[in-house]
């Protein structure tokens, strides 16, 4: 069975932990997670996943086929550095760090090394997450399959060209976090107009997961469907329009907008120091605490 390693055990990679153990398609005994040793939450994790842990980044490496990077953007330039050493070409390495592309890990490790860029989101827990990926140049033909495989037991994948990866961040990579928000909005107009607050919280929750059903099992385009709720000088109307009045939609372009900008900004600010040493060292003398913010992106290739 394939091994899996998790190079940070934050909240993504134990979604992603916890939603391919309950798939079945792999063993807890088979998924191997560091974290730094200030980080006890690990440990009581774990032990209730049944998954192995360390507080060696390399020991994930040297004992995974696939090694996920599941950390914040400015560490993944250290952590991919301590794995270059001892990465293997028979490994895959899987990013999910927000901004960070293909090139910038390619760029930190071995040549030929095979990286898949991966933006997924939490619902992956409950096996209902949205991912897309990309392949790096020195992936091999079947890699594409297993990523497509692995996500797959966690909810819809689909493979992308690099450069939707942002946009597809600020869509569905934050967007359970905009969903969230709708049901706490739709649940506490609920509970203004009298209902219990955890029975304004199921049915709202069960409207947002019932359309979102409607849409990808009658495959009806969302305008349609909305306009079926709606019956000439019904409620749904007047609800739709203080929505209207209050620029739902415009709101939702922007969040996705802005949150595809900050994914984008994140990767420029980020860069591996490796890349551009001069300017890296520069960078590094002059702001110690803050390294990588002032290297502007580099095309390698
Ligand atoms: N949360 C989400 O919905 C999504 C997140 N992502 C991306 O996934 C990545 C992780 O995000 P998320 O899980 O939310 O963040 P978390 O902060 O929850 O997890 C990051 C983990 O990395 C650990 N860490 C920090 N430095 C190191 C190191 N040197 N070696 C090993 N582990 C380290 C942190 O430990 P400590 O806390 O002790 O510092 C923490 O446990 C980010 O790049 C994020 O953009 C992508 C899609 C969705
Ligand atoms: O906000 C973040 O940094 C990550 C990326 C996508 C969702 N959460």
């Amino acid at each position: 069975m394939t091994r899996i390693g998790f190079i940070g055990s934050g909240k993504m990679a134990q979604a992603l932990a916890r939603g391919f153990i309950a798939s079945g398609r792999v063993e807890a005994s088979n998924i191997i997670a560091s974290s730094p040793k200030s980080d006890v939450a690990l440990l009581e994790q774990a032990k209730i996943l049944g998954i192995n842990t360390t507080h060696e980044n390399t020991e994930v490496s040297h004992n995974s086929d696939i090694v996920f990077i599941a950390v914040k953007p400015p560490h993944v330039s250290k952590v991919a550095s301590e794995i270059a050493s001892s990465f293997r070409r028979d490994q895959l390495l899987v990013s999910i760090a927000l901004g960070i592309t293909i090139r910038n890990i390619e760029a930190l490790l071995p040549s030929k090394s095979r990286v898949v860029r991966v933006m997924p989101n939490t619902p992956a827990v409950v096996g209902a997450g949205a991912s897309a990926y990309s392949v790096g140049s020195a992936c091999l033909d079947g890699d594409s399959r297993v990523v497509q495989e692995l996500l797959s037991t966690v909810g819809y994948a689909v493979e992308v060209p690099e450069v939707y990866i942002d946009p597809v961040t600020g869509l569905s990579g934050s967007g359970p976090s905009y969903m969230f928000a709708a049901i706490e909005g739709l649940a506490d107009g609920g509970v203004k107009m009298g209902l219990p607050r955890d029975l304004s919280i199921k049915l709202a929750a069960h409207t947002l997961l019932g359309a979102a059903k409607m849409v990808l099992e009658t495959g009806e385009h969302p305008a349609v469907l909305k306009e079926e709720v709606q019956s000439p000088a019904g409620s749904t109307i007047y609800g739709i329009h203080e929505l209207e009045r209050g620029g739902m939609r415009g709101l939702l372009i922007n969040a996705v907008e802005a949150a595809s900008n900050r994914s984008k900004n994140v990767g420029d600010q980020n860069l591996p120091r490796q890349s551009i040493p001069d300017e890296a060292e520069e960078s590094e003398k002059e702001t110690p605490q803050t390294p990588n913010t002032t290297v502007k992106r580099q095309n390698k290739k």
